[in-house]
């Protein structure tokens, strides 16, 4: 029997040589003629990308013949000059619009894919894996692909580099992406998810690979924990308690806030109102089962002293039921959308996504925005809460974000003539001055970037986002450093980050590079440090212009601002002090508020500059 079952084996054991055999062979044959397939991936993919400024597609021509002739193809890279098989795909930073290339997976042997940098949306594919089986690097970073993390990545057994950064990626990362054996990059900042993070082995997946996603904890981060149900129940309770005890005079404060903020005498009589509905809310507590229901709903009552409850359905109207075509932004919390009221002012509304993660952001934006009144900071003038409706509203900000005028491809007309940005420039360091030295509370925002500098008809700049300034306030920062910020010691590590962050703008403003490339030329390569590269980097629209000085000092305050270490770094003060100085010359005021030296005006008198003070309205 024994035999019998030996003979049996040795059988099925040359039969399935004999087959892997076979199949391989036809595997080399299937590989030597695999072009066909190769340009039937590439034809798809040329197919399905739009690509507005025609960054491929015209040296994309598959009339040509010739073994291989697509290997010349933009971005196309193939195995070797034997053998003209697609080994790699780069199409980064070309303005891409379109889904996931379909038919990519005709590209049989291809090893990278590099689509960074683009407009992309939709899904990733769920058989990813059938797609890209041999795939090691996959970059997809910087575009707007949405929907959940494939489960199916983690087939792809032989990635070293998976890169979904700065998407719209939303729900889990799947725990099975720890298992992929080859990892070394891996990098998922910037979306929207949430929950524990795989478990990776390496030590190169940092928390830089998590920041700034919707409530990520575990490995590098946090560790994660049961959300204390009862404290959520308490929060929404507080919230409907407090929209209870508003629902009666919201449409009065509703109409009041159609005017505009300077009106104080009608703000004063707002407040009356408010007092006396925070009476009637002490009425309402009672009913309160908890202390911690008071306090939520107290902080939202105090609120409303510097902010106007708004209903949904006002709201709704404004925005035409939420219509699509008055979307005017896609953030990380929310749709921003434009609305028109009754007299035809427009507001800014943000309507965050239905997540609980997101109730911190919206308390600190409300706590923190909402008590806060700077020229230079985005004014937020309401805020709905109703059922799971967390709404944020602001003034309109009539010329979008600085990032779209530095960096659109689309629009020709988009550029900023040098006077502007150096207005952009002063107006910012101004109101992160305020914000570090003059503010009531100091506070740090430690998300400057050009996308939440928003410009209103004048191209004066307004900072927003302000719900990263929670690490200040937050429980998960220890209460030594907040409180050496708020006694005003000076702290590094936080202040320090927005003045290299402002740097990193103000080389934006005048290169017009990406700010990651900035970012990417100030650590790795110190380009910075050598005049001709500096050169190199300079808009060169500008150069040869009156501004070639200015341009200069201003890249010299900026290379202050990106030192690497942060206590070469200057105060914010000081930056303003000399971005001021460089745009006198286009008669930008002086916040004497900030601080007042002497100097100032003594260096502005003796080139015949005219000082102008200004008035700051500030908390
Ligand atoms: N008050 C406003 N006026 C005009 N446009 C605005 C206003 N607020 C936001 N936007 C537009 O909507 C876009 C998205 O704004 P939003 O603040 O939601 O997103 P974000 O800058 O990605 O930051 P985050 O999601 O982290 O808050 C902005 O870049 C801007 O173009």
């Amino acid at each position: 029997m024994n035999a019998c079952i030996q003979m049996a084996l040795k059988n099925i054991i040359i039969i399935f040589l004999f087959s892997t055999f076979f199949w391989s062979l036809l595997g080399v044959f299937t590989l030597s003629n695999g072009g066909d397939s190769d340009i039937s991936c590439l034809k798809s993919i040329k197919e399905s990308l739009e690509d507005p400024f025609n960054r491929f597609k015209s040296s994309w021509n598959f009339d040509k013949v010739g073994e291989g002739f697509y290997c010349g193809f933009t971005g196309v890279q193939c195995w070797n000059s034997g053998e003209s098989k697609v080994l790699y795909i780069r199409l980064y930073n070309m303005g891409l619009k379109g889904q996931f290339p379909p038919g990519i997976e005709n590209c049989k042997y291809l090893q990278g894919l590099e689509l960074s940098f683009n407009k992309l949306s939709g899904a990733i594919p769920s058989d990813i894996s059938t797609r890209l089986p041999y795939v090691t690097v996959l970059d997809l970073s910087r575009n707007n692909f949405s929907g959940e993390i494939p489960t199916d990545i983690a087939n792809c057994v032989y990635l070293n580099s998976l890169k979904l950064d700065h998407n719209r990626m939303t729900g889990q990362i799947p725990q099975q992406l720890g298992q992929l054996a080859r990892i070394k990059t891996f990098t998922v900042a910037n979306n929207f998810l949430s929950g524990p993070v795989p478990n990776f082995a390496i030590a190169s997946v940092t928390k830089e690979s998590y920041v700034n996603n919707n409530g990520l904890c575990g490995g590098p981060l946090e560790p994660c924990k049961e959300l204390g149900r009862k404290s959520d129940e308490t929060f929404k309770s507080g919230f409907i308690v407090g929209y209870a005890v508003s629902a009666v005079s919201v449409v009065t404060i509703f109409m009041s806030y159609c005017v505009p903020w300077e009106q104080m005498k009608k703000r004063k009589r707002m407040t009356l109102k408010k007092n006396n509905k925070r009476k009637e809310a002490h009425k309402v507590t009672k009913l309160l089962p908890s202390k911690l229901q008071w306090k939520s709903y107290k902080q939202i009552s105090t609120l409303e002293r510097w902010v106007t409850r708004m209903t949904f359905a006002e709201l709704n109207k404004a925005t035409d039921n939420f219509n699509s075509d008055n979307i005017i932004g896609l953030g990380k919390m929310g749709t921003v959308y434009k609305a028109t009221l009754p007299n035809g002012l427009f507001l800014a509304v943000k309507r965050l996504y239905d997540s609980q993660q997101l109730e911190k952001q919206f308390m600190c934006e409300l706590t923190i925005l909402g008590r806060l009144r700077h020229y230079h900071l985005l004014p937020l003038l309401g805020f709905c809460v109703e059922r799971k409706e967390k709404i944020l509203v602001y003034k309109y900000m009539s010329n979008g974000n600085l990032y779209d005028w530095l960096h659109s491809l689309e629009d020709d007309s988009m550029k900023l003539e040098w006077p502007l940005r150096v207005r952009i420039a002063v107006g910012l360091a101004r109101g992160l001055a305020w914000l570090h030295h003059k503010c009531k509370i100091r506070i740090v925002h430690l998300n400057i970037c050009s996308k939440c500098i928003l410009l209103d008809q004048n191209f004066e700049p307004q900072i927003s986002n302000f719900e990263g300034v929670t690490s200040i306030n937050s429980k998960n920062v220890d209460h030594s450093r907040r409180s050496s910020i708020n006694n005003g010691i000076w702290d590094l590590e936080y202040v320090t980050k927005d003045v290299y962050d402002f740097g990193i703008v103000l080389l934006e403003l005048i290169t017009r590079w990406e700010p990651s490339q900035i970012s990417d030329a100030c650590i790795s390569s110190n380009l910075l440090a050598s005049s001709s590269c500096l050169y190199e980097m300079i808009d060169k629209s500008l150069i040869g212009n009156e501004y070639d000085e200015e341009i200069i000092r201003l890249i010299k305050i900026a290379y202050d601002c990106v030192q690497p270490f942060p206590h070469q770094r200057p105060t914010m003060v000081e930056v303003y002090q000399k971005t001021w100085a460089v745009g006198v010359r286009y008669g930008i005021a002086y916040d004497f508020r900030i601080v007042r030296r002497p100097q100032i005006a003594a260096a502005a008198a003796s080139t015949g500059d005219e000082i102008i003070e200004i008035e700051t309205a500030e908390t």
